[in-house]
């Protein structure tokens, strides 16, 4: 039980609910390992495989990803990652590979708009861009403008040319309406699965928070999908293992949009066991698919929807 007490008891509650203790003790285990550093390969400037050699040639050992063609996993420690080589070139960005999996499942094609709602500092919307060729128009919107600066440095070291920012609030942007094929909702969350990066993380959040966020995520979502054309598709994402903040904020959304329905990726390879959710929501538990925690879900409103 010792290993249960270094986390809030409210936390591990909400994880056993879900989990049992034997799973509950596993997550808490490899919640207090260190990170691990993941590579996304910027196809537009370079290869897996000349990164690899670069990276190999500078003494960084890597690995590369099941499920992800364009990933490597960094192998002790490497030191500054603005120093290693290709980073400057913008031919990788760091991005975790469960992070990777939402842009995978958004799956954006050459030629489509976009919307990004909460898109800094841009780890996705870069994704975003890179997955569509850079053709296209991403519309990146945040409401962090220090964040948003993050976002322009990023997609600058890229060189992708396709993503136009917006600085605001997405629950009250009124110009999207029915104009997206695509959108990515990647709300604020508590981040209950990704504390093994942010040291203060587990204390900074409370149940009360996470009710906030809960509502603030609603609210997200039932403007956003506004956004979303006939026929067009909104992936909701977090990188939070908690109920409220995903599930129940889908089922509540669904409840009231007849006209939404959830969608199993088809061509997009997921880890088996995220996958299989009777639901249709793709669940990381970070201590059986070593990467972060995450939520995913593809929804789609159908064609008979203004
Ligand atoms: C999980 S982070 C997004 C991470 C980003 N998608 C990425 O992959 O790099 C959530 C973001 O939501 C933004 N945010 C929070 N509330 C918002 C709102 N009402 N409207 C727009 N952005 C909001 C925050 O500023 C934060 O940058």
């Amino acid at each position: 039980m010792g290993i249960l007490h270094s986390f809030p008891d409210w936390i591990i509650q909400v994880w056993l609910e879900q989990l049992g203790l034997a799973d509950t003790e596993k997550l808490c285990e490899w919640m207090n390992q260190s990170p691990t550093i993941d590579l996304r390969i910027n196809p537009l400037r370079t290869s897996i495989e000349e990164v690899e050699t670069a990276l190999q040639s500078a003494g960084v050992l890597v690995r590369r990803i099941p499920y992800l063609p364009q990933a490597l996993r960094l192998i002790g420690s490497a030191g500054s990652i603005q120093k290693l080589p290709g980073f400057r070139e913008g031919w990788w960005t760091v991005q975790d590979s469960s992070a990777q999996l939402v842009g995978h499942l958004l799956d954006p094609q050459p030629g489509e708009v976009v919307i990004d709602a909460c898109a800094a500092p841009g780890g996705k919307t870069t994704h975003i861009a890179e997955l569509m060729g850079d053709k296209g128009k991403i519309w990146a919107c945040d409401r962090t403008s220090s964040r948003l600066r993050k976002l322009q440095e990023n997609s600058q070291r890229l060189n992708l040319q396709s993503i136009q920012i917006y600085t605001g609030d997405s629950r009250h942007f009124n110009q999207f309406q029915n104009t997206a094929d695509r959108v990515l909702l990647d709300a604020p969350c508590s981040g209950l699965g990704t504390m093994h990066r942010h040291a203060d993380a587990r204390w900074r959040q409370t149940p009360e928070s996470v009710r906030e966020l809960s509502v603030l995520q609603q609210e997200l979502l039932t403007h956003t999908s506004t956004f979303v054309k006939a026929g067009g598709v909104l992936v909701y994402a977090t990188c939070t293992l908690h109920p409220a903040e995903n599930e129940q904020v889908i089922s509540a959304f669904l409840a009231k949009s007849p006209d939404w329905q959830i969608e199993s990726p088809s061509g997009v390879e997921l880890p088996d066991s995220a996958c299989n959710t009777p639901q249709g929501w793709f669940k990381v538990w970070p201590h059986r698919q070593d990467m972060d925690g995450f939520f995913m879900v593809r929804l789609r409103k159908t064609n008979n929807s203004e």
